[in-house]
């Protein structure tokens, strides 16, 4: 297995992955307020700046566009993933083998686990079908650790979140994704819970750019690794202002300020 800082994930140790598997996952709502935004091509293109370590996509988008981006996006293969028409209990669907993932390109791979679901032993059993199976291709895995599910209250609760961190490294996966916990405080609990695995934050809806960058700000500053952030990026009339500011704070370690000041 190399160094995390050696695999196409990590830039300078840190991580901005673009994620656009939001059609699967909340269906066309996601694509309303922008036009355009719905066209896998625009977020492909958006994954060319220089801050973006890696595009997550499931396998349609990543069969039918990768290959008009390979020089230039580096592509990180969603196994698994639901629609937001499931209404049982949280689960997710494997939908693509590590091995398929390799052969169209991926250079790391990503999977869903939702702790605390009534779904989460089989899960944990799929999980680890792809994280040996990674493992053997040398592909670093990324696990979007979820808790959530009918006995959970809250699901950013920075105990839960901690807990989340903690489920990613006792799995084996090189960097967990978590929701935003609050606060720095509580992000530096979840950090260090995690170990040696890389924590980013999770962007969720799309909001203010200060409010954003500050959350991101929170995360640098308690030793996070970065971002997987979707809507705060594509769902913006123009991308990569916010990806300037984003690369600014990630791994300039700038203020927000600063940041706002360089996307102008
Ligand atoms: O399960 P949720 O909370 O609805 O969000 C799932 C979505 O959030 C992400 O994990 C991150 O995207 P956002 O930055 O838009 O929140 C996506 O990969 C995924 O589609």
């Amino acid at each position: 297995m190399r160094p995390f800082d050696d695999t196409p994930l990590a830039r300078d140790g840190k991580v901005l992955i673009l994620a656009y598997d939001h059609g699967l996952e909340h269906g066309p709502v996601d694509f309303e307020g922008l036009a355009g935004s719905e066209d896998p091509a625009r977020t492909f293109e958006a994954a060319t700046h220089p801050a973006v370590t890696s595009l997550a996509v499931q396998k349609g988008p990543a069969e039918a566009y990768y290959p008009s981006y390979e020089d230039d996006v580096d592509l990180l293969l969603k196994l698994n993933g639901t629609s937001n028409l499931w209404m049982g209990e949280p689960d997710s669907a494997v939908n693509c083998t590590v091995d398929y993932a390799h052969d169209i390109g991926a250079s790391s791979v990503g999977f869903t686990v939702y702790g605390g679901s009534n779904h989460e032993i089989e899960m944990v059993e799929e999980f680890r079908d792809a994280q040996e199976a990674a493992r053997a291709r040398d592909l670093p895995v990324v696990m979007w650790s979820y808790p959530r599910g009918q006995g959970l209250k809250n699901d950013t609760a920075p105990d839960t979140i901690a807990y989340a961190a903690r489920q990613a490294l006792e799995l084996g996966a090189d960097v967990a994704k978590v929701k935003y916990p609050g606060s720095r405080e509580a992000m530096e609990h979840a950090v260090s819970m995690a170990g040696r695995t890389k924590v980013v934050m999770s962007g969720g809806s799309k909001t203010t750019d200060r409010e954003f960058l500050s959350s991101v700000k929170d995360v640098i500053d308690a030793g996070g690794a970065g971002l997987a952030v979707g809507r705060n990026v594509w769902q913006r009339e123009d991308p990569t202002r916010i990806l300037d500011a984003l690369e600014a704070v990630i791994f300039d370690e700038t203020t927000v300020d600063e940041a706002l000041a360089r996307a102008e």
